[in-house]
């Protein structure tokens, strides 16, 4: 079999047909809910959107009569199980068994019922734990993962192959997309489960509440994260749906690189608190270091555009008028 992987970039219809049935499974997360605004803000009018509770994208049969019934043309599939180095490390099952299903369900039902175009969100810890810096695109399944998220990594990995396989086999346009490190609104808040940056979001700002001394963060501060702002990602996943169809899978970063403790400081500074940091180093570092090498979206021309400042100073508003404003 010829292996058909379709053009690297050809400009196609997704940006013209404002008015196509778009599926953004995952639409009240955080890439979700920042790719519906800027759909929304291009100007599409047809988003079908379905809650958890509504659709559960973990029941085969439930997917499959959705898509017989919706019929969607275009897919952004933003649902999965998320959560950050803890729950990763605490949960492996959940992990690795909701994320395959969830993504073997929607990226299979797609298929089969005709979805023109899906994009599929999978993260920058498919890369080998000890990967070149910035990591290329062809570092994938070069060596081993981090053990803290491989199970989510491997679901995510099969993720890319499963799409790459429906373009091989079947001349299908399914594209895959990796972010980094993300935040913004509608971020997962939780004290234990979250990501590092909501987590000390949460930590500083409720310790500057109650007048504490200090706040712990996990880890030695030394590991380097890349982050991006949610809505840059929405930018890009709009992005790729209208100008990428390629086999391969494209990096999502923003290059902006900070070590833990530098991003402790810098959180600590935007809410304003004045006590002193912790180190709790029983908690896991995780990988060293996972920097992005985003040239080839740059050469595809997209780039971010929100500063890691603006964007942690609109994420805390969001949070005080979201998160902390609701419970009063
Ligand atoms: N956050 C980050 O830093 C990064 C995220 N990504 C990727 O981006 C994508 C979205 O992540 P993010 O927005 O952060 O995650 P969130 O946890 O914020 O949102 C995930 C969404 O998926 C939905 N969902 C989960 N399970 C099911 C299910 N069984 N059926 C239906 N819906 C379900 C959730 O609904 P509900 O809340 O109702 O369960 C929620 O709306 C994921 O693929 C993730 O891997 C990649 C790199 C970094
Ligand atoms: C996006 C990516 O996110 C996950 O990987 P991660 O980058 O390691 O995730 P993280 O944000 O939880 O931690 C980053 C660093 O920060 C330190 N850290 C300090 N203090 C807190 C803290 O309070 N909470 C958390 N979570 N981390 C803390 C923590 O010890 C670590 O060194 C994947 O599992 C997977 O979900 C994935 O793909």
């Amino acid at each position: 079999m010829a292996a058909t992987t379709g053009s690297e970039m050809k400009s196609g219809s997704f940006m013209s047909e404002k008015s196509a049935k778009i599926f953004v499974a995952g639409h009240r997360g955080l890439v979700g809910s920042a790719i519906v605004r800027k759909l929304q803000d291009q100007g599409f009018t047809n988003l079908v959107l379905r809650t958890h509770s509504e659709l559960d994208l973990t029941s085969q049969s439930d997917v499959e009569s959705f898509f017989a019934t919706e019929k969607p043309v275009y897919v952004i599939l933003a649902a999965a199980k998320v959560g950050g180095i803890h729950a990763n490390n605490t949960y492996p099952a959940d992990f690795i068994s909701v994320n395959l299903q969830i993504q073997t369900n929607v990226i299979h039902s797609a298929y089969t019922h005709g979805v023109k175009k899906l994009l599929f969100l999978g993260s920058s810890c498919i890369y080998p734990k000890f990967a070149p810096q910035p990591i290329p695109e062809s570092a994938l399944l070069t060596g081993p993962l981090e053990p803290t998220n491989e199970w989510y990594a491997i679901a995510k990995i099969a993720g890319i192959k499963m799409c790459q396989a429906y373009r091989l086999q079947h001349q299908w346009d399914a594209i895959s997309g990796m972010p980094t490190n993300l935040y913004g609104p509608n971020d997962n808040f939780h004290p234990e489960n979250s990501h590092v940056l909501p987590a000390l979001m949460r930590r500083f700002h409720e310790a500057k509440a109650n007048n504490a001394d200090e706040v712990v963060v996990w880890g030695s501060g030394s590991p380097l994260r890349e982050f991006l702002h949610v809505d840059d990602l929405a930018d890009a996943c709009v992005f790729l749906m209208g100008r990428y169809s390629g086999f391969e899978h494209v990096n999502v970063g923003s290059g902006i690189e900070v070590t833990i403790k530098e991003l402790a400081e810098l959180v600590k500074e935007v809410v304003g608190f004045e006590g002193k940091l912790v180190w709790d180093c029983t908690k896991p570092d995780g990988t060293p270091r996972k920097l992005m090498d985003n040239s080839k979206l740059a050469s595809l021309g997209w780039t971010p555009k929100i500063s890691m400042k603006d964007g942690l100073s609109q994420t805390y508003e969001w949070y005080l008028e979201n998160v902390v404003q609701k419970k009063q």
